[in-house]
C-alpha cells in the first residue's frame, strides 16, 4: 500500500476560557493511514469529532498533539508551519464544508473556475471545466451566471462540491458535502464523486447518509467522543452509527 497519509496520535483540545477553562475534546488519539486514491468515510454520531479531524487535517485547527504526515511532499499537516499549509492548500490540499464561502457578486461559474485560474488554466478552459461540473451535478444553465449569494442551500452545496472537485486536488477533504441535496441531485453527486476520484484524487470525507457511504467509500472510519473506534472495509461497515 502505499501511503498518501500517515495519522498518528492526533489530537485536539479546546480550552474555553470563557467557561472557567473547561477543556472540550475534539479528537483523541487518532490514527490511521489512507493509501493512494483511496475513499475513506468517515462517520459517528453528532460531536464525536469528525469536523475537528478534517479541520486539524486542513489546519483550519492546529492539532493539540500528533502527527498526519502527508507522504507526497514528505510534511506533517499537523505542524507544518503556515506557509508550508498555504502552499499546501493551493497546490495539493482540498477542502469543503457543507457551508459555501460567499463572495459577494462573483457568478457561480467564476467561483467554480477561479481555484484553476489561480493555478494558471486559461481563463476560459476554466469557466468551460466549471460548466461541465455544475452540469453533471444538475445545476439549472440559468444559475451558471447567477451569484450563489442568492442561491438555496443545496444550489449552494452544488456550487461548493463543483469547486472543490474542480483542481482535481490530491488530497480531498470533504464535510458533509451532499447533506442539503435531494435524492436525485445527491445520486449525481455520488457519480461525480465516484468518478473525479480514484486513481490520483484521494478522499476523506464526512458523510451522514449511509447509501451514499456505501456508494463511494472504500472503507469507513467510525469516530466516538473524539476516538478512532475502528476503521472498515465498507462491505464490513454496518451502518448503524451513521448520524
Ligand atoms: N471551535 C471549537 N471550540 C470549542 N469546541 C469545539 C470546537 N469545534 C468543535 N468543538 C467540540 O469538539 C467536539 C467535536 O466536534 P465536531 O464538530 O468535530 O463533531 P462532529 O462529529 O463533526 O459533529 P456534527 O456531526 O454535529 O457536525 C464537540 O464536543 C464540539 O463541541
Amino acid at each position: 500500500m502505499t501511503a498518501v497519509l500517515t495519522v498518528e496520535g492526533l489530537s485536539k483540545t479546546f480550552d474555553m476560557h470563557a467557561l472557567g477553562d473547561k477543556r472540550v475534546v475534539g479528537l483523541d488519539d487518532v490514527s490511521f493511514a489512507v493509501r493512494r486514491g483511496e475513499f475513506l468515510a468517515v462517520v459517528g454520531e453528532s460531536g464525536s469529532g469528525k469536523s475537528s479531524l478534517l479541520k486539524c487535517l486542513y489546519r483550519t485547527y492546529d492539532p493539540t498533539d500528533g502527527s498526519a504526515r502527508y507522504h507526497p511532499e514528505d510534511v506533517d499537516l499537523a505542524t507544518c508551519d503556515d506557509r508550508t499549509v498555504m502552499a499546501l492548500r493551493d497546490s495539493a490540499v482540498g477542502y469543503t464544508s457543507q457551508f459555501l464561502d460567499e463572495i459577494p457578486r462573483v457568478p457561480a461559474v467564476d467561483v467554480v473556475s477561479r481555484p484553476l485560474r489561480e493555478r494558471g488554466t486559461d481563463p476560459e478552459a476554466a469557466r468551460e471545466r466549471a460548466r461541465e461540473l455544475l452540469d453533471a451535478l444538475g445545476l439549472p444553465e440559468e444559475l451558471w451566471d447567477a451569484y450563489p449569494a442568492t442561491f438555496s442551500g443545496g444550489e449552494r452545496q452544488r456550487v461548493n462540491l463543483a469547486q472543490a472537485l474542480a483542481p482535481e486536488p490530491d488530497l480531498l477533504l470533504l464535510d458533509e458535502p451532499t447533506s442539503a441535496l435531494d435524492p436525485e441531485t445527491r445520486a449525481a453527486a455520488v457519480d461525480l464523486l465516484s468518478t473525479a476520484t480514484g486513481e490520483q484524487t484521494t478522499v476523506i470525507g464526512v458523510f451522514h447518509d449511509r447509501e451514499v457511504v456505501e456508494s463511494v467509500a472504500d472503507r469507513v472510519a467510525v469516530l466516538d467522543g473524539g476516538r478512532l473506534q475502528r476503521v472498515v472495509p465498507v462491505a464490513e461497515f454496518s451502518g448503524e452509527v451513521v448520524a
